[in-house]
């Protein structure tokens, strides 16, 4: 089945989808740290419609999120991209890089720099997740529904779409994106979140890709990257479960264009009463999207980025009632709006990272986006896919 127009709201999964069409109510908006307390009050008042929020909070856990009641959802399997025939953008567009691929490579170098002379610090900087954008503006108006019904295609991610604010009248900025990293679901009293950090790139060549996913495996800087996150997240999860465990151990997470290392932690709630919001509120932002220490790490992101994230690396997923939930990490994305798009992809930078290899990695995030699209990282359109 493939979108429906009156659908803003979705989340394909592997395991199936959930969409909420229409928008009743805005939860009052406000900071992560307040969203399980806003949501608490919003349902004890609740007189009709769905007992279900749905939306996103931003990167910065002090800016306002987006979430809101909607007038309907609905359960289905996964969408399937099959009856999705346009395979790209109908006209040409240009794409701006901002900043330049050169200029994150700097930035890369700078953070190198800071990380280097916080050594020996009490607070060192370990890590700093940097990202950069490319402004695409297309001939015509971009259809939501067509990009998101294209990320369908790779089965490895959860395709997302969710509205963002907007204060002029007509059809709102949408968040649209292919995810491959769960920031933590609750049901009943099960707690999961699936962190990945630690990247290399897939290749259409079977062997150069089986080389590039071997690399990762036995590469030391991006273990070390990824059990530091991980170890964050147990951490943050550990006051609320009582058994926080990893049963897989850290495994190989292939999407379509990127190799990743991955962790998926399990944890059963102490207490049952505890909502997903406040558990979406310990985690966020991760030092997978965001850094180590987290305030430090937040710091330099704004000064060294020079654009405000909105969304992008924030949280999209939905709540109910009894507390139960789901929130992906808001990656391999882009804000939508009208014939515009801005696309975002980031890199975590540690000791030991090299500027050129970060710049490539976010190329390879960015094609997420942009094989939906149909269109490389210069705009210029790829070959008719197969729909
Ligand atoms: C920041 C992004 O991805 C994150 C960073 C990763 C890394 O540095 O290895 C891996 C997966 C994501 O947690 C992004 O896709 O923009």
């Amino acid at each position: 089945m493939t979108p429906d127009k009156s659908v803003e709201f979705w989340l394909s999964a592997q395991t199936g989808s959930f969409s909420a069409s229409g928008q009743k109510q805005l939860l009052p908006r406000g900071p992560v740290s307040t969203l399980a307390a806003r949501a608490q009050a919003f349902m004890n008042t609740l007189e009709d419609g769905p007992s279900v929020l749905v939306g996103a909070v931003p990167f910065d856990r002090n800016a306002a999120d987006f979430i809101y009641q909607p007038v309907s959802t609905d359960n289905q399997p996964r969408l399937s991209s099959d009856g999705v025939t346009q395979a790209t953008l109908s006209g040409a567009c240009t794409i701006t890089p901002a900043p330049s691929a050169q200029a994150y490579g700097a930035a890369v170098a700078r953070c190198l720099q800071l990380i280097a002379g916080t050594r020996g610090e009490p607070a060192e900087l370990r890590k700093v997740v940097l990202s950069r954008t490319l402004e695409l503006a297309a001939a015509h108006d971009i259809d939501p529904e067509w990009l998101f019904g294209h990320l369908g295609h790779d089965r490895s991610i959860t395709a997302f779409m969710t509205p963002l604010p907007s204060n002029a009248t007509g059809a709102p900025p949408m968040l649209i994106g292919a995810t491959p990293e769960l920031l933590v679901s609750r049901i009943g009293r099960t707690v999961v979140s699936h962190p990945l950090a630690g990247s290399s790139r897939r290749h259409a060549d079977s062997a150069l890709d089986r080389q590039s996913a071997q690399w990762l495996e036995r590469s030391d800087k991006n273990r070390r990257e990824h059990m530091e996150v991980v170890d964050a997240v147990t951490e943050a999860l550990a006051p609320f479960c009582d058994d926080v465990s990893t049963p897989e151990g850290t495994t190989l997470r292939p999407t379509a264009t990127m190799w990743h290392l991955g962790t998926r932690i399990v944890g059963t709630l102490k207490d049952p009463e505890t909502p997903v919001g406040e558990l979406v509120n310990a985690l966020h932002p991760t030092p997978a999207v965001c850094g180590m220490p987290r305030e430090r790490a937040a710091q330099v992101i704004h000064d060294l980025e020079g654009y405000d994230r909105g969304f992008y690396a924030g949280t999209v997923g939905w709540m109910n009632a009894s507390g139960d939930g789901e929130w992906y990490v808001a990656l391999r994305c882009a804000e939508v709006h009208g014939a515009k798009a801005r696309l975002f992809a980031g890199a975590g930078i540690v000791e030991g990272s090299e500027p050129a290899a970060e710049i490539d990695e976010t190329s390879g995030k960015l094609l997420a986006i942009l094989g939906a699209l149909g269109i490389d990282e210069n705009g210029h359109l790829l070959r008719e896919q197969a729909a």
